[in-house]
């Protein structure tokens, strides 16, 4: 027997077109579907409201939808007093990524030599950002403002560009890392792809167009065969995502340059390592796990190949980034129009002396006093090439770019640095 609801008891009202139609049921599907509207009104605005992320909470492009908040009269005297020169002939430079391990270093180098620096970084999380925090503390004491913000973000980077007429901008925020990518791979298109087109499409508007430095990467050679690495070679056939949008950012640099006469200048930096460095980077991860006794994994090529890196130490780099800076010539458009040819180049900074992983562990080893627990394995397929070596010939002329840290040297700075901060290992990087 069909059971009745309450529903079913109450007479129905008759009526022209529907006679069987009742006004309670009416009024409850009314309700119901209201309920549901909301439900799925809901349902599409959370999606939408998360919809460029992955389900990966890291990721990025998530981040991008955080709110900073920014602007104000107080806002721009700090902007304006961070950006202003001491010495006549200076440059006014907006360093993008400063709180990152490359744009601390540089921030506080131009800083002392006197030039009005800016900083601009989001904090994302990608690495303990407490570590961002203590670089950001550092430059602050030294005048340097980091303002927080993403580069994806046109407005902000506009009012930056309305407050200080930037002579140049020094571009190291990006999605760093080769192993990552294949984690989250939107976060490369978010910061190397559309950041830096964002950030290429504000400075062709400004009045006057900044030169630009910006950091590529080694890995832009990948699967290369032939050594040393030479800006001359090919670099298409990138080992991972992160090569490629750094490569692809070589291409949009000369779009922006051939359409717009913006003053470009890439940087391929080869394994940087030194004080305040990466926690993801192998010697910063290395050092972590052999003082906290954990195994660490070290990569072999096929057949027992070595896996070498041409380490290169953070202040010879800074000296790449400031000769760069220096030898920049004038962005040639106004106005959003190209009024002639531009500055269009690219550089290896490297240090020309690759050093097998297992030596930079036999290094970190003797400094720490501590046996690593060494598990070597075969080199992953997860976006890793076999080794690194630049030619820096051209680096060496035309920037009077000259390495002089050996890894042997450099790692005993890194190592003094991360005992201090991490009081002597027994507070753990993460
Ligand atoms: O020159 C660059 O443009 C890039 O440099 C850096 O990449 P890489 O040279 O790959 O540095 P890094 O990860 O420190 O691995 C170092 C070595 O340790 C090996 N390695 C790594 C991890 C591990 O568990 N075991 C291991 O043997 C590994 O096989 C490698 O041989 C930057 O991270 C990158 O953002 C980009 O800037």
């Amino acid at each position: 027997m069909k059971q009745m609801s309450h529903l079913d008891d109450i007479p129905s009202t008759p009526g022209k077109f529907k006679p069987y139609f009742h006004r309670t049921r009416w009024q409850s599907s009314v309700a119901k579907l209201a309920f549901w509207s909301l439900v799925f009104v809901g349902l599409i605005f959370i999606f939408f409201y998360r919809s460029p992320v992955s389900s990966n909470p890291a990721d990025p492009s998530r981040r991008s939808l955080r709110t900073y908040s920014w602007g104000g009269p107080a806002w721009e005297k700090r902007v304006r007093s961070s950006a202003r020169l001491r010495t006549r002939r200076g440059f006014s430079v907006l360093v993008t990524g400063a709180a990152g391990f490359v744009g601390t270093h540089v921030s506080a180098a131009l800083k002392r030599r006197g030039d009005g620096v800016l900083g601009l970084d989001n904090f994302n999380d990608y690495y303990d950002p407490s570590l961002k925090r203590a670089r950001q503390a550092l430059l602050e004491r030294s005048g340097v403002f980091v303002v927080e913000g993403d580069i994806n973000d046109a407005a902000l980077l506009k009012k930056l560009f309305e407050v200080v007429p930037f002579t140049h901008v020094m571009h190291l925020a990006a999605q760093a890392g080769v192993r990552y990518a294949m984690e989250n791979p939107s976060s490369y298109v978010h910061s190397n792809i559309a950041g830096f087109v964002n950030l290429l499409e504000v400075c062709k508007s400004a009045n006057p167009q900044p030169a630009i430095v910006w950091a590529s990467s080694s890995s832009v050679y990948g699967l290369n065969t032939k050594v040393p690495f030479s800006e001359k070679d090919r670099t298409d056939q990138p080992a991972s995502l992160y090569a490629a949008t750094k490569k692809a950012g070589e291409e949009i640099a000369h779009t922006y340059n051939h359409i717009y006469g913006l003053s470009l200048t890439g940087l391929r930096f080869f394994t940087v390592y030194g004080p305040w460095g990466r926690p993801d980077m192998a010697y910063f991860f290395f050092t972590r796990d052999i003082l906290k006794g954990k195994a660490i994994s070290i990569f072999e090529g096929v057949n027992h190949g070595t896996v070498a890196r041409d380490f290169t130490y953070i202040d010879d780099i800074v000296k790449g980034c400031l000769g760069a800076l220096d030898t920049a010539e004038k962005s040639t458009g106004s106005g959003g129009k190209k009024r002639g040819a531009a500055q269009l180049r690219v550089f290896n900074l490297g240090n020309t002396s690759p050093v097998p992983v297992t030596d930079l562990v036999t290094i970190l080893e003797r400094l720490l006093k501590v046996k690593a627990k060494r598990n070597i394995m075969k080199l992953p397929r997860n976006g890793d090439v076999q080794f690194t070596h630049a030619n820096i010939s051209s680096a060496q002329r035309e920037l009077g770019y000259k390495p002089t840290t050996d890894l042997q040297t450099g790692l005993k700075k890194f190592a003094r640095w991360y005992l201090g901060y991490y009081n002597g290992g027994k507070k753990a990087a993460s």
